[in-house]
């Protein structure tokens, strides 16, 4: 007899159920604060509450611990400086979804290596997350897999539905039970409909199935999510930033009734992945906010210690702080972009008279 399940499985490997893993990576009381803290500064900015730029900067994605702690410090320094003005979240992305194939992040292959240790992955990933929200700073991500947020979903602040997932009901899904504001992404090509679509589909109460704390498949009832935003991310073709695409998001949001505070994504097709582009989108943002632009409450930039990207072949020979993934701004330019944006936000008062 043939076989008839299984027959492109080589095999399955048991997973630490995620209770066994978060009694192991155990939450602090000041990282809950940073994560409690950010959610409700995120929400406060969505709902108009707070006028502050929402700023989501860090790596395209994380593969060495060492310099995502790095960044995260200097991050955490700058957001303390500039948080009259911005309320600044780290990106500590682990989970990438590729256009076709490649590394798809350090909860699926931590090593690098293809050996795709995915429970060294997902303990690496929270014990990231855990530092990172221990300094004070909170953190955004994508979520790819409807199973990770067990794992580490009480760590962050914001979580990301990416341009390639927007459409998929499993990420609706698991958006509706998310305990944090989530940003959707345009689709690939541009279109906005997706995203809207998401946000109405994950503001609604779902049932599907999935995994408990235990690690038990089960039925997961959620309630909905009200906190969702629309982020721009370009498509295929264009940019989507202007100002006439974001009156068309606007209309559109408001119609739905849906949040009409928008993230500009500054890097992949608004910069056409050309990271030495992004400073372009960032400027053009911060300058319509400051002549009024309110619907403009959130900028995404992919950035990280050093600038551009290096291809992973062998994981020795990587270059320290540079991206495996998207070319990233440095941090030189990173710093500079924000403090120049903070310093326009907040002119001394030579300048207010000046
Ligand atoms: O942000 C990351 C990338 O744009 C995304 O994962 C797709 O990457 P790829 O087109 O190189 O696969
Ligand atoms: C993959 C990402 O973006 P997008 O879904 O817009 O391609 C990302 O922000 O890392």
């Amino acid at each position: 007899m043939q076989p008839l399940q299984n027959v492109n499985v080589r095999d399955t490997v048991p997973l630490i159920a995620p209770r066994y893993l978060k009694s192991e990576e155990t939450i602090s009381d000041s990282a809950m604060r940073t994560v409690v803290e950010g959610r409700e500064a995120i929400k406060r900015i969505l709902s108009g509450e707070d006028s502050r730029l929402f700023v989501t900067v860090g790596p395209c994605s994380i593969h060495d611990h060492v310099a995502a702690l790095e960044y995260a410090r200097k991050l955490r320094e700058l957001a303390e400086k500039v948080k009259s003005h911005m309320l600044i979240v780290m990106r500590v992305y682990f989970e990438k979804p590729r256009t076709t194939v490649g590394w798809k992040g350090l909860i699926n292959d931590p090593h690098l290596n293809e050996t795709f240790d995915i429970a060294t992955g997902l303990r690496a990933a929270r014990r990231i997350l855990l530092e990172v929200n221990d300094m004070g700073l909170p953190a955004a991500t994508e979520l790819l897999e409807s199973i990770t947020p067990q794992y580490i979903s009480d760590l962050l602040a914001f979580a990301a539905i990416g341009a390639r997932t927007t459409e998929s009901p499993t990420h609706r899904q698991m958006a509706s039970g998310l305990s944090m504001p989530v940003g959707y992404k345009n689709g690939t090509d541009g279109t906005l409909q997706v995203a809207l679509d998401a946000m109405q589909a994950a503001r609604t109460s779902h049932s599907f199935l999935g995994i408990d704390s235990e690690g038990k498949t089960c039925i997961i009832n959620t309630k909905g999510n009200p906190w969702g935003m629309l982020v721009l991310r370009g498509g295929r073709t264009a940019p989507n930033y202007a100002p006439e695409n974001v009156q068309e998001a606007v209309s559109k949001l408001r119609a739905l009734n849906l949040c009409d505070r928008i993230m500009v994504d500054c890097s992949h097709a608004n910069s056409n992945k050309d990271y030495t582009k992004q400073h372009i989108v960032w400027n053009d943002v911060i300058q319509r906010r400051l002549d009024g632009e309110t619907a403009l409450a959130g900028v995404m930039v992919e950035s990280n210690l050093f600038p551009g990207s290096q291809p992973l072949k062998n994981p020795a020979d990587l270059k320290y702080g540079v991206s495996i993934t998207d070319g990233c701004i440095g941090w030189e330019e990173t710093e500079e972009l924000i403090l120049s944006a903070y310093e326009k936000m907040n002119p001394t008062p030579a300048e207010v008279t000046a």
